[in-house]
């Protein structure tokens, strides 16, 4: 997509807002963070995301929602983006869109993925990919509300490579008291690792998520086959159906 414009500024929560980038980092070869100043921002729970809209200068249109990936920080706000090969959007804001450029958003969106510090069931976490950022973003919260509510967060990702935001929750599992970070690969696992490369199981759930009898709040975030398989295993496990709250991000990876 061309260089996007932005048409007339719109300011509330329903509505578009205007945003600019301030920042971008690296978090893999493949993604990265967009830290994104957002006028008169109004807050949001971790789990929610945002509607981006870009307009290209004949008019013509692309919508496409992100998560929120860390507490606000007064107006500014941060999205992760995973290069999807092909894609219309996500290529733009990672190769195109430059610090100074405005992007219209809408938000923040979202009540059911959400999770909200007050809350003191322990929470297990389940994410595939680019499925991790509405998660870490529950972790960030955690830390930030000084909650030492248990939380277990189980992350498939292809390689060592692939994985977003390596060394936070590297550093996190060290820190923050009660997080217990399980990482597993899809392709290769890197050097030392005890669990086979493949996708997630019965076997990855039951040995490190939570018993059923602790009530646990899940929440499971990735691509529509992940989230289904999970969801799926975690209720024959006999996770009650309403405390596992899901979002699909697309059809296959990312
Ligand atoms: C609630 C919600 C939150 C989301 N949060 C994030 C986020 O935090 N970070 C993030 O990177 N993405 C997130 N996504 C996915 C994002 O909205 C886009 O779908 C993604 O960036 C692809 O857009 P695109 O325009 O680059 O690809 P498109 O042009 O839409 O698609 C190109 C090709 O890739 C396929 N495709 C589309 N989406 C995906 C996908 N996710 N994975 C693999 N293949 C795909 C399409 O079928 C098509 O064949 C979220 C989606 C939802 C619904």
């Amino acid at each position: 997509m061309a260089r996007a414009a932005v048409p007339g500024r719109l300011s509330n929560r329903l509505g578009w807002r205007v945003a600019h980038l301030v920042e971008r980092r690296a978090e893999t070869p493949t993604a990265g963070t967009l830290v994104l100043d957002a006028p008169d921002w109004p807050g949001h729970l971790p789990g929610q995301h945002v509607d981006v809209r870009l307009t290209a200068p004949d008019g013509y249109r692309a919508e496409r929602a992100y998560s929120l990936a860390a507490p606000a920080d007064g107006d500014r706000i941060e999205l992760t983006v995973q290069r999807v090969p092909d894609g219309e959007v996500s290529p733009y804001l990672l190769d195109v869109f430059a610090v100074g450029d405005p992007v219209e958003l809408r938000g923040p969106v979202g009540g059911w993925f959400v999770w909200r510090p007050a809350d003191p069931a322990p929470v297990l976490l389940v994410g595939g990919g680019s499925g991790i950022v509405p998660l870490m973003a529950m972790v960030r919260a955690r830390r930030a509300a000084g909650s030492r509510v248990p939380f277990r967060l189980i992350y498939s990702a292809r390689t060592a490579a692939d994985v977003l935001y390596a060394d936070e929750l590297r550093r996190r599992t060290r820190d923050d008291l009660g997080l217990d970070v399980f990482p597993l690969f899809t392709r290769e696992p890197p050097e030392g690792a005890t669990r086979p490369a493949g996708r997630i199981s019965t076997a990855d759930l039951n040995t490190n998520g939570w018993p059923p009898s602790f009530e646990p709040a899940c929440f499971v975030c990735g691509p529509t086959g992940f989230v289904e398989t999970v969801a799926d295993i975690l209720v024959a496990l006999g996770h009650d159906p309403r405390r596992v709250r899901t979002e699909r991000f697309g059809p296959t990876g990312g």
